[in-house]
């Protein structure tokens, strides 16, 4: 099958029957403010990374109905066998511009639950056709990228190469995957085509096919060495892992006659923390102390962690199944609501921006209305909360923010802490506003920022709460609003 573009038909229907609706009843001045958001972050942990910007804004850019998506959507038909949308905005839709302001917080960015990690405003009908992909784009490079970055953690500082791809949710999952671990800290990859196509580093050993093609795992070893000896990591379990290692040690002789060093052993079964002393202890004892022992076989952060804690003499990580599918939490609930309303042009207008609710019996899913900017403090260079503001209350300084899940909790920020907004302009006419950086720039970018919270904000188990939460203005206005929808409902 061709390659499937990555046009606005990627989207769910009902954002272009709504569209259809907005346009057909008269209602298209009408603009909107949603934000991108998620209320509970993946695996027990407090934060995610923010992933997917960058790829988001690519699609922004190009966003345009092809003569063939006009085509199609002219052909889908209503449960009456008619036509399900008119020639005419049929007609709209091909001479139509995007118009939406985007803001974002920059890719890689630690963010947390309710804080918009994307604030879109603009045509009421255009912010709608958004949601799905700009929710596609977003959810899973984040899931993954919060998933690499606890791996990462509990690896304290070895290399993590992502091993994904086989095990990954398709092509594009692979790829998307392989992108948001790098961001999240992952060293390399093993997908070759995300080396290509987002620059990074491509690492790997070998597979049992390869030492299963021989009859003699020594053999198997030393033909590999002479054909790669500058690429030496060599998979020990295939047989019995002592026997590898001791045909590794004799492949890393070989090579050294040759003027080469032995890059070290792959453990891929049976106990890591016992085998890994045994490898260490032979290869030491035969004088490969530079030689790094690789350790993989569903992997994730718990038992990397459990692995260290028992001192296993693993020097990299190779991590696949675990990671990429996000296996322990496959889905992040990233959500887009709407939370104001205006329209310059309607009867009556409605100027300024109207802040919108959704009331819910669960105090944690009735929305926050208004414009939302997320306000970072921080104090001896510690990040020590976030305050979400709406913009046309602004927000008073010292600083209140009340946690939005129990509002008898509150932190008060003060003249002595520093703070930054971190919502910025990411799309405007049509066009992405900010400079692009490079993948490793992002990625480094991202540690430098997880090392900015109190190592307990970011521990894999019962993190401390961070304070993250609604700015008093907001707060109060969200409240009164609940107030008079329960009492008019
Ligand atoms: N010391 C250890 N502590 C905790 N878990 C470990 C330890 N060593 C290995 N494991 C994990 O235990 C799981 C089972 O490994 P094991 O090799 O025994 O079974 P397996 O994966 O079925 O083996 P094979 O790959 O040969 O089929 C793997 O996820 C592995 O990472
Ligand atoms: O365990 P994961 O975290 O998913 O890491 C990737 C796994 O993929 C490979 O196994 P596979 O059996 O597919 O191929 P192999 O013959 O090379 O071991 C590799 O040996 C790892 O065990
Ligand atoms: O290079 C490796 O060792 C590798 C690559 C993919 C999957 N598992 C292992």
């Amino acid at each position: 099958m061709a390659d499937i573009e990555n046009g606005p038909l990627l989207t769910d229907l009902y954002q272009l029957t709504m569209a259809y609706g907005l346009w057909k009843s008269g209602r298209s001045s009408m603009e909107g403010t949603f934000h991108l958001f998620f209320r509970k972050a993946p695996f027990g942990g407090q934060y995610c990374i923010a992933a997917g910007i960058d790829e988001a804004g690519d699609f922004l850019s190009s966003y345009h109905f092809s003569r063939t998506d006009l085509e199609y959507i002219a052909s889908l038909k209503d449960g009456e066998g008619k036509r399900l949308f008119h020639r005419d905005f049929i007609q709209y839709l091909a001479e139509m511009k995007l118009e939406c302001s985007i803001d974002a917080v920059a890719e890689g960015t630690p963010v947390f639950p309710f804080e918009p990690i994307l604030r879109v405003q603009g045509p009421l009908l255009q912010c709608m056709l958004l949601e799905t992909p700009l929710l596609n784009f977003i959810n899973f490079p984040t899931l993954i990228a919060t998933k690499a970055s606890r791996i990462v953690r509990a690896a304290h500082g070895d290399p993590v190469l992502e091993f994904g791809l086989r095990r990954a949710q398709g092509r594009n999952g692979g790829l998307g995957a392989s992108r948001a671990a790098y961001i999240g800290g992952c060293a390399a990859t093993s997908n070759v085509l995300a080396g290509k196509h987002y620059g990074i580093p491509v690492k790997g050993t070998i597979a049992h096919s390869w030492v299963m093609s021989f009859s003699d795992e020594l053999e198997s070893f030393k033909t590999y060495v002479d054909v790669m000896p500058g690429n030496s990591l060599l998979l020990v379990d295939t047989y019995s892992t002592e026997s590898g290692v001791h045909n590794a040690i004799e492949a890393g002789k070989r090579l050294r006659e040759a003027g080469h060093d032995l890059a070290g052993i792959r453990l891929d079964s049976g106990d890591l923390t016992y085998l890994s002393w045994e490898a260490r202890r032979m290869l030491d004892e035969a004088g490969f102390r530079n030689a790094k022992i690789v350790a993989s076989n569903n992997l994730d952060e718990y038992l990397i962690s459990s692995l260290k804690e028992e001192g296993a003499q693993i020097d990299i990580w190779g991590v696949g199944t675990r990671l990429i599918t996000a296996y322990d939490q496959p889905a992040l609930d990233g959500i887009y609501k709407l939370s104001a309303v205006r329209d310059m042009h309607g009867e009556p207008a409605i100027t300024e921006w109207s802040p919108r609710l959704k009331v819910s019996e669960q105090s944690i899913k009735s929305s926050t209305p208004g414009v939302h900017q997320i306000r970072r403090y921080s104090k001896d260079g510690i990040f020590r909360g976030d305050a979400i503001y709406d913009l046309s209350l602004g927000v008073d300084h010292p600083g209140v923010i009340v946690d939005p899940m129990d509002s008898t909790r509150w932190k008060r920020f003060g003249d002595e802490y520093s703070y930054q907004d971190l919502l910025r302009p990411m799309f405007r006419d049509g066009a992405v506003q900010y400079r692009r950086k490079p993948l490793s720039e992002i990625r480094d970018y991202t540690a430098a920022q997880l090392k900015g919270f109190h190592p307990a904000v970011t521990r894999l188990v019962n993190p401390h709460s961070y304070p993250a939460g609604n700015e008093t203005r907001l707060h109060n206005l969200r409240q009164d609003m609940i107030m008079d929808a329960r009492e008019s409902g």
